[in-house]
């Protein structure tokens, strides 16, 4: 059983619609590193919570990244919307920016405690991910460092007026090609969505690896 490791009910439906039964939820809060990219905060996450489950674990750390903002909220998303909430981020680049652009992003980190092959993964072609998939980078939590494999997703689009009572967290204010996500249901959203990209690629290489 691959154990998918959110505190999120939203990321756990979307990767069962698109992975199955296969994947159950793993309630556990890892900790979250302090870093300006997702996937270094999703690796260590997934070692943690190997450490803690002992089996297969999958970890989804995701992001609304704000053109004009730099990339704000980005790896604080879930931090801006608990205090700040969504309807404020969206006044804010109302408020702020000409510019509406953003994009959503989603890297899942897999670990099963054994290494992968060293041979480039033909499924997953982004370099700085694969660059991190090797497990080299350095693991905080002990000397031997478990091998980490990263699935990168990405989705760009608008900040709007939220529409739609789908999907979860920042889904009503993002909107591409003219509808929100949270006016698609979760196979619409999966088909585009940063999560949904990220899913296909876990999914592609999972089944060559089983
Ligand atoms: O509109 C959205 N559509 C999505 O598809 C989506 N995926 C994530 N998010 C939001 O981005 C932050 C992620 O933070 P996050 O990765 O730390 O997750 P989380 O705190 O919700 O749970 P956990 O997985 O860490 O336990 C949180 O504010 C989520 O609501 C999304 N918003």
């Amino acid at each position: 059983m691959l154990r998918y490791v959110t505190t999120n009910p939203g990321k756990v439906r979307e990767a069962r619609e698109y992975l199955g039964d296969a994947v159950s939820q793993l309630d556990f809060d890892y900790t979250e590193i302090q870093a300006a990219d997702l996937a270094p905060i999703a690796a260590r996450g997934a070692r943690e919570a190997y450490r803690h489950a002992e089996e297969p674990v999958l970890v989804d750390d995701a992001g609304l990244f704000v053109r004009g903002f730099d990339g704000f909220p980005g790896p604080y998303s879930a931090y801006a919307e608990d205090t700040l909430g969504v309807e404020a981020v969206r006044r804010l680049v109302d408020a702020e920016l000409d510019d509406r652009r953003a994009e959503f992003r989603c890297v899942l980190a897999y670990c099963d405690g054994e290494p992968f092959a060293a041979t480039p993964d033909p499924v997953d072609r982004d370099d700085r991910v694969t660059a991190a998939a090797t497990g080299a980078e350095r693991d905080d939590q002990e000397t031997e460092p478990l091998p980490v494999k990263l699935f990168e997703g990405v989705v760009r689009g608008e900040i709007v007026e939220a529409r739609g009572d789908g999907g979860f967290g920042y889904d009503p204010i993002f909107e591409y090609d003219g509808a929100t996500l949270a006016e698609m249901d979760a196979a619409e959203k999966n088909a585009i969505s940063h999560r949904g990209r990220a899913l296909e690629k876990f999914g592609e290489w999972f089944v060559e690896r089983q």
